[in-house]
């Protein structure tokens, strides 16, 4: 595997990619390091989903009633996908997918698996910037979990509405800058309970929900809703929540 971080550019930091970069197999190790990201995975797809078909419906003709294939013909760029986690939820929807992640190793484990799982996805080493300037839109652009990782988040989120099409969607997923997430989010879960490796956040890097709302309508996009993910401790399971203190997500969708 190669140790190399892919093409450089203004959003990436190049410590943090190599650390993705280095992950290999753990992006499938559902009870590893990277194993968090498959516990809040069902609440992405589903906000994914559900969005995608309360906002695209009337202006996609292949959007079908399908409840096996929901997403059906919807173009969505996942952009840092990493091993492809979410890519492979939204293809399995049906969505034909475009994943992006500045990372070598990351493509290679993505795309190995999703020929394993009989998944057509359109996999590319290649920095969000070049895919912003092949002038490609998508119907909707994911960035989840990627934010608090790039430099110039704000810059970023310019480009990713870049991508998204004229009446499309954007989903942001991070971690809000609290003590509660300074708690949790690096003391809990890299520190104390060992499910995210150590260095892996910077408390500093996080963002303020109405920080990222600002970014979102600075880029020309509106925020149409944002959701919290929270942990149970009873249950030991994620749902949805109306607490963004630590983790949450965010949807917004260009003007036509
Ligand atoms: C925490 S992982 C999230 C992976 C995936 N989005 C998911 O949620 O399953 C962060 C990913 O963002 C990627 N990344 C870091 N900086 C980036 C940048 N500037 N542009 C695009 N992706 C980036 C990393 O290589 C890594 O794969």
């Amino acid at each position: 595997m190669s140790e190399h971080a892919a093409p450089h550019s203004a959003s990436v930091n190049p410590e943090d990619v190599a650390r993705f970069n280095r992950l290999g197999d753990l992006w499938w190790d559902k009870t590893g390091k990277m194993g968090i990201l498959h516990d809040i995975n069902p609440i992405r797809v589903t906000y994914i989903r559900d969005h995608v078909r309360r906002f695209l419906r009337g202006d996609m003709t292949a959007l079908n009633e399908s409840p096996e294939r929901p997403l059906e013909g919807v173009r969505i760029a996942d952009i840092g996908c990493g091993g492809g986690i979410l890519s492979e939820s939204l293809a399995e929807l049906g969505a034909q997918v475009t994943g992006v992640d500045p990372a070598p190793n990351n493509i290679a484990v993505a795309s190995r698996h999703a020929e394993k799982m009989g998944l057509a996805i359109d996999y590319r080493n290649v920095t969000a910037e070049a895919l912003a300037e092949t002038g490609e839109q998508f119907d909707a652009v994911a960035a989840l979990e990627v934010i608090e990782h790039v430099e110039g988040p704000s810059d970023f989120v310019a480009m990713l509405s870049r991508l998204v099409r004229p009446g499309g969607l954007l989903f942001l997923a991070t971690i809000d800058r609290t003590m509660k997430s300074y708690v949790f989010a690096i003391l809990g879960a890299e520190y104390v309970l060992g499910w995210v490796p150590k260095g892996t956040h910077d408390h500093d890097k996080f963002i303020r929900p109405d920080e990222l709302s600002g970014w979102v309508r600075k880029a020309g996009m509106r925020e149409i809703d944002r959701a919290g993910m929270s942990f149970q401790p009873l249950t030991r399971s994620w749902r949805k929540s109306h607490d963004t203190d630590v983790n949450y997500l965010m949807a917004a969708r260009k003007d036509r």
